[in-house]
């Protein structure tokens, strides 16, 4: 009942055969959804899960809403960064359909030969990360992957490909990646925000001007994820990949 379909972007995933042929990443995911204020995380854990899990449902539910809430704050700040104001953003996601996963990475005998997550920047807007203390994550910045120390009581915080368009390229989606290691099994928890799914992702006119022009197409949000899903595993270039792709298709 639990098992993520191919296309899908819920449920449980183990080795990933089902979906690539090579590179497969050494972990485990369960994925769902969240939008606010409703009780869906809740209702995924008992109805997909079952009742034994009703109790983990609700702390689940409890920590999404807390995601939400933050996201929404980091949005503000983030139009008051790019001197567009604090409600533009805010407003955009206020309504949203977001991605919960939860990452299991289990020791490997030969952690150099694999990956827990291999290289990519996030397709979604913002990634709430939160890392247990094991470490692995890995951003590449100047040249070199570079390890994030997990900090107890911090999260780790991301911008996405879909950020990335919405600021007109002003913000930069962040290429990262998780190793994993001989010992100790690695979890983490990303709470990966997304506009509702037919919200069209096109930057403030503020943002877009003869020196700024426009970075990327208007997209939704469901063509991105669907591409993703479908079409093209997401890495360092998945805006660039789909840029051409909608316009391949558009031209077609
Ligand atoms: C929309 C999503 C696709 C992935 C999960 C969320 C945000 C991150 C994406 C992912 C983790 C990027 C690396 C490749 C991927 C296939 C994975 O390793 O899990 C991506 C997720 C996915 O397509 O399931
Ligand atoms: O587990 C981590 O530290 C990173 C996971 C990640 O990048 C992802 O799930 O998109
Ligand atoms: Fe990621």
């Amino acid at each position: 009942m639990a098992q993520r379909k191919p296309g899908e972007s819920c449920g449980y995933a183990s080795s990933f055969t089902g979906r690539f042929s090579s590179k497969l990443p050494w972990k485990e995911t369960l994925s769902f959804r969240f939008s606010p204020s409703t009780s869906v995380v809740h209702d995924y854990f008992v109805g997909s899960l079952g009742e034994e899990f009703r109790e983990v449902g609700v702390v689940y539910q409890e920590y999404c809403d807390a995601m939400n809430k933050l996201s929404l704050e980091i949005m503000e700040v983030l139009g008051i960064s790019l001197g567009i104001g604090r409600a533009h953003f805010k407003d955009f996601f206020h309504g949203n359909d977001s991605i919960m996963r939860l990452n299991y990475y289990p020791p490997c005998q030969k952690p150099e030969l694999t990956l827990g997550t291999g290289p990519h920047c996030d397709p979604t807007s913002l990634t709430i990360l939160h890392q247990d203390d094991v470490g692995g994550l890995q951003v590449f910045t100047e040249g070199r992957w570079r390890t994030i120390t997990p900090k107890t009581n911090a999260f780790v915080i991301n911008i996405g490909d879909t950020f990335m368009a919405l600021s007109n390229g002003r913000y930069k989606s962040c290429l990262h990646r998780a190793v994993v290691n001989k010992e100790t099994a690695r979890k983490s928890l990303a709470f990966f925000l997304c506009p509702e799914m037919n919200k069209v992702v096109r930057p403030p006119g503020r943002l877009v001007d003869a020196q700024h022009p426009r970075a990327y197409p208007d997209f939704t949000w469901s063509s991105l994820l669907e591409f993703t899903q479908k079409h093209y595993r997401a890495d360092m270039k998945t805006l660039d990949a789909f840029s051409q792709w909608i316009q391949g298709t558009l031209a077609a």
